[in-house]
């Protein structure tokens, strides 16, 4: 589905990476490993558009993604993409419904149905996210009186109701404790079981084991002498 072909980035005289190459299909999970600087989260953000690579094609659906302009890039954010992050990216004054509606809206509207359809929907949509990620009920609370694993639980959910076909998860269980963590990759799994892509870059060996296929990230090298530094293992 996703397609990495020969990607390299290269900041001024430091190659990070080179060459790498792989490919991630739908109902698949993969893990980016590599040391802390070895460029993990440089890669996932060239995947989700918000970097660009320094040379080689990422390709999904056949599409070359890095030659988009600038419309392609917020279609393709806004209709496939989804993004984790260790910090959870949640508006932490608002409660855990406006959080979710900041996304639910737009499906709604894009759908063109009329305005009470519309609330409905946005509703249930809401509360079955809630419901699957065991947090039922708690629409009204607000982001900062939840706890780290309740947060990336919220973050999930905001996931589950934009439904993207890729999704990128950077450090998704750095800030959590083993409970947390098997359940943000429970969710994940399921996510990719349902059709969705997951592209995972972590430390934790829990997440890593519970990924179909583990992609290591090399450490930095200094260009252009050494060898390329991707590898799957
Ligand atoms: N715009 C930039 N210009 C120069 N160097 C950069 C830029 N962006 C990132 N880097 C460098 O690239 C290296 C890789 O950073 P990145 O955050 O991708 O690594 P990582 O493997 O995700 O690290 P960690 O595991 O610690 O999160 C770092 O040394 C960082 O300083």
């Amino acid at each position: 589905m996703i397609d990495i072909e020969n990607l390299s980035k290269v900041f001024g005289a430091r190659t990070l990476w080179r060459d790498v190459n792989f490919t991630v299909h739908r109902g698949e999970m993969l893990a980016l490993v590599g040391p802390s600087g070895s460029g993990k989260s440089t890669l996932l953000n060239c995947l989700g558009l918000l970097d660009r690579p320094s040379a080689g094609t990422i390709r999904y659906g056949g599409k070359d993604i890095t030659r988009f302009g600038r419309g392609d890039v917020r279609r393709f954010r806004r209709d496939t993409l989804g993004y984790l992050f260790q910090h959870y990216a949640l508006i932490e004054n608002a409660t855990v419904a406006e959080n979710l509606d900041v996304v639910a809206r737009p499906r709604r509207s894009a759908r063109g149905r009329g305005k009470g359809a519309e609330a409905n929907d946005g509703r249930s949509a809401v509360a079955d996210a809630l419901e699957r990620v065991g947090l039922a009920g708690r629409e009204k609370e607000r982001i900062h009186h939840l706890s780290g694993g309740e947060q990336q639980r919220v973050a999930l959910a905001r996931l589950m109701i934009q439904r993207p076909s890729l999704v990128l998860a950077d450090e998704p269980t750095g800030a959590l404790d083993e409970d947390n963590s098997t359940v943000v990759v429970d969710i994940l799994r399921e996510m990719s079981q349902d059709g969705c892509a997951v592209v995972i870059a972590t430390h934790d060996a829990g997440v890593r084991e519970r990924c179909d296929t583990v992609f290591k990230v090399g450490g930095a090298l200094p260009a252009p002498s050494r060898a390329a530094v991707g590898s799957r293992g």
